[in-house]
């Protein structure tokens, strides 16, 4: 997968040099390529803002300078476009998987008060371009953003993960777990300042701890969320709720 990112402060992306990502970039599985949107701008102050149309606080994001910085990087291609913001569509677990499919993503990060929406309507005719919110909170850009979706999407690759099963198993991953949040963990010692490991997870008995685990998943995405836990079978919810 080819990653391109825009952004007027490109040194965010360090951490994508680290860990899992980074090994997946040392072995081309994933190519990350990060530009600083101000080599757009040609006024001598690099102004890539300017004052709100309507009046109000804060800046937004030029189209001129997003506009020539998106031909360039994208040369006639067609990668999916997703601009982080906080008023797009949610990121969910569902949504990394999709984006994990695509050959060429393009991430534009906007800061300050966003980006001049002409930019959007510009190439939603071109490309596939999805607004897209890690959350209901507001950041001071788009950056973390991506990091937080670049890590999601990334670890979905082949190759990324050591073990791909532990995808299947993760938190909110559609099929087994959807709706579900995981349930604990545990490793060794067995007997930890009094504490104790659940005896079924030292049994042996695949089964009961499949059950084990399910049960608990169910317990804690009912304490933890409520509106996923309505979401789930009724008939799951069932089996549990004499128990909780
Ligand atoms: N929540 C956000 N705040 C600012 C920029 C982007 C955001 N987001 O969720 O993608």
């Amino acid at each position: 997968m080819r990653l391109d990112i825009i952004s007027i402060f490109p040194e965010y992306f360090a951490p994508l040099d680290v860990s899992l990502i980074g090994k997946a970039r040392e072995r081309g599985t994933l190519d990350v390529r990060v530009h600083q949107l101000r080599d757009w701008a040609h006024d001598v102050h690099k102004t890539v803002d300017d004052t709100p149309y309507g009046g109000g606080p804060g800046m937004v994001m030029k189209p001129e300078v997003w506009g020539e910085a998106i031909d360039d990087v994208i040369e006639g291609g067609s990668p999916r476009m997703v601009v982080p913001t906080p008023s797009g569509r949610p990121f969910t677990q569902e949504l990394a998987q999709e984006l994990a499919q695509e050959p060429w993503l393009l991430f534009a990060c906007g800061r300050y008060e966003g980006i001049d929406s002409r930019v959007m309507e510009e190439y939603s005719g071109r490309l596939r371009v999805d607004e897209v919110s890690i959350g209901d909170y507001v950041l001071a850009g788009g950056e973390v953003a991506v990091l937080v979706m670049v890590e999601a999407v990334g670890r979905l690759l082949p190759g990324v993960l050591g073990n791909a099963q532990s995808a299947v198993d993760d938190s909110f991953a559609p099929g087994a777990m959807r709706n579900l949040v995981e349930g604990p963990v545990y490793t060794k010692p067995p007997l930890w300042r009094g504490h104790e490991v659940p005896a079924v997870l030292l049994s042996g008995h695949h089964g009961n701890v499949a059950r084990w685990r399910r049960d608990e998943a169910i317990r804690r995405t009912v304490r933890n969320r409520p509106e996923l836990a309505a979401a789930l079978d009724p008939a799951t919810l069932d089996k549990h709720d004499r128990k909780l």
